[in-house]
């Protein structure tokens, strides 16, 4: 099928409504976490689960990084790996999280081994890695832009879990607290790149693929959470047991 070439605003709004329809926003395993429907322990294996992720991200980014030509470009994406692994003066978002798993009362060093890690994630998660090794930079890019959306799932997450959990606090969402203002500035290099290097109308299909790509990658993670932790006998050997 020959798809006709989108203006960039148009490739934006067809990014925007992947998003709508396919980020994990959508997912029953969010809503039922944001309506307090969750018991601790399957709040707690959704954060020894997403450590995984959060692992995975400067790891990708570095691959990027390398690939980038141009000295802004490779400025903007050596932030995202500060973000995330910190420097002398700040602890980074990996960080954070693992101050996250630890107030739910896992062990730190159990979260960081991914051994109670199910399955389907850790293949998720290393999916990500390989697309972004394997495709072209502007695909690499336009997988990032599930970003785009994040913002707002973080809204609505955190004050869920507030409203809902007796066990959660400010202090242990602090993760998100940074990544309501830098998910807006990495997003928006990205959607600005992908708009003016997606030039052709099969490179413009390509950019939208890459995204809905990447919200199968977080659609999976909760699929799994939500099919493992509903029946304790789907449980995967080696998985998290929540006591
Ligand atoms: O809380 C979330 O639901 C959520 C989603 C995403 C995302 O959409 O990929 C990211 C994050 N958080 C996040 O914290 C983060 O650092 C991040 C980096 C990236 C990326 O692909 O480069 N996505 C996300």
């Amino acid at each position: 099928m020959n798809n006709p070439f989108m203006t960039p605003d148009e490739l934006e709004q067809a990014l925007r409504k992947i998003g709508a329809e396919r980020y994990h926003r959508n997912h029953p395993f969010h809503h039922a976490m944001t309506d307090g429907k969750l018991t601790k322990g399957q709040i707690q294996a959704w954060a020894l689960n997403r450590y995984c992720y959060q692992a995975a991200i400067p790891i990708k980014d570095a691959y990027i990084l390398a690939r980038m030509p141009t000295i802004e470009g490779r400025k903007e994406w050596r932030r995202r790996i500060v973000d995330h692994d910190g420097d002398e003066k700040s602890a980074g978002g990996i960080e954070r999280w693992l101050k996250l798993t630890t107030s739910l009362g896992l062990e730190r060093e159990y979260v960081i081994s991914m051994e109670g890690a199910l399955p389907i994630t850790r293949f998720s998660v290393e999916s990500y890695i390989n697309y972004v090794r394997e495709k072209p930079l502007l695909l690499a890019i336009a997988s990032s832009l599930t970003e785009l959306f994040s913002p707002d799932i973080i809204s609505s997450r955190v004050e869920g879990m507030l409203k809902h959990y007796d066990f959660i606090t400010q202090e242990s969402l602090a993760y998100f607290t940074p990544r309501l203002t830098q998910a807006p500035k990495d997003s928006a290099f990205a959607l600005d790149y992908v708009k003016k290097h997606a030039i052709t109308a099969d490179q413009q299909q390509a950019v939208l693929s890459a995204l809905r790509f990447k919200c199968d990658v977080l659609w999976s993670m909760l699929d799994a959470l939500d099919y493992s932790y509903s029946t304790p006998s789907h449980l995967p050997p080696g998985a998290f047991v929540p006591r």
